[in-house]
C-alpha cells in the first residue's frame, strides 16, 4: 500500500525536494550567491559554481556547512562568524545569510509548491497508521511548511533551528533522522527516511534506517544508489503502485 517493509511504522521525510518544490529555489540561490561571491573575489575569470558544486557540497547540509563545504573545496576559507551576521559580512554566516536573503525573496515571489505525489503519498501513509516526522537541514522548515499546507501531516519536526539549537550534526551525519526518529518514540530500524540529497540518504545508510527511499529529482539515480538509497523513485507516488 505504501510500497514500504512491513516493519516500518514511521516514515522520516526530508523536505526541500522531497515534500515541496523548493529544492530548486535552493540551488538557484546558492549559485547566485556563491557566483557574486566568487567575481567579487577573482573577476571576470572567475570558476563558476556549478550543479556538481551543489551536489557534492551543499545540497542537504545545513546552511553553513553548505558554504565552508564549498568554500573549502575551492582552498577558500573564512571565519565562522555568527548566525547572526549581517549579510554582507565575509564570514561563512554572513554569505549563508545573503543566499538566505535571496530564498526568502523567491518564497514570498512565487510560493511553495508541493508536489501532488507527495501528498497523495501523505495521505496514504497516514491511512496506513505510519508516524510522521520531517527533517530537514533549512531553518526556514516551519516556514515552508506551512507555506505549502502540509503542517497538518507532521507530527513532530526537526529543522536547521533545531540542529543549531541542539548543536546536531548537519546530514551527511545521521543525527538529525535519529532525533526525528526519536520524537516520533520510533528505532530507526522500524522508520524510512525520504531524501533527495546524496547528503541525506548518506545519513540515513549511516544512521541505521530500516529504508532509505531516494527521491530523483535531479537526475542523480546511481548517485543516490551509491550513496546509501535502498530504492530510487522519481516520484513518492511511485511508491503507491506498487
Ligand atoms: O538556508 P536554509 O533554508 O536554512 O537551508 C539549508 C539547506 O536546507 C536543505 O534542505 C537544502 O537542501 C539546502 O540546499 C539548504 O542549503
Amino acid at each position: 500500500m505504501t510500497g514500504l517493509p512491513e516493519t516500518i511504522t514511521a516514515c522520516l521525510f526530508d523536505l526541500d525536494g522531497v515534500l515541496t518544490d523548493t529544492a530548486v529555489i535552493h540551488s538557484q540561490a546558492w549559485k547566485q550567491t556563491f557566483d557574486e561571491f566568487l567575481r567579487a573575489r577573482d573577476g571576470d575569470e572567475y570558476r563558476e559554481f556549478t550543479d556538481q558544486d551543489y551536489a557534492t557540497y551543499v545540497d542537504g547540509r545545513p546552511r553553513a556547512d553548505g558554504v565552508r563545504e564549498f568554500l573549502r573545496s575551492r582552498g577558500i576559507e573564512l571565519p565562522e562568524g555568527t548566525p547572526d551576521d549581517a549579510p554582507d559580512a565575509p564570514t561563512v554566516n554572513g554569505v549563508g545569510n545573503r543566499k538566505n536573503e535571496l530564498v526568502l525573496k523567491i518564497i514570498d515571489e512565487r510560493g511553495v509548491n508541493p508536489y501532488p505525489g507527495s501528498i497523495r503519498y501523505l495521505d496514504a501513509v497516514k491511512a496506513a497508521g505510519l508516524r510522521i516526522a520531517v527533517v530537514t537541514s533549512s531553518a526556514n522548515g516551519a516556514k515552508v511548511l506551512d507555506a505549502g499546507g502540509l503542517s497538518k501531516y507532521v507530527e513532530a519536526r526537526v529543522d536547521g533551528l533545531t540542529i543549531r539549537e541542539r548543536n546536531l550534526k548537519g546530514k551527511p551525519a545521521p543525527d538529525s533522522f535519529l532525533a526525528g526518529a526519536a520524537a516520533l518514540g520510533v528505532e530507526p530500524a522500524h522508520a524510512a527516511v525520504f531524501e533527495d540529497a546524496q547528503s541525506g540518504v548518506q545519513a540515513g545508510k549511516a544512521g541505521g534506517f530500516g529504508y532509505v527511499v531516494g527521491v530523483n529529482r535531479a537526475d542523480q539515480a546511481d548517485q543516490l544508489r551509491a550513496h546509501g538509497a535502498d530504492i530510487v523513485v522519481d516520484d513518492l507516488a511511485d511508491l503507491l503502485e506498487d
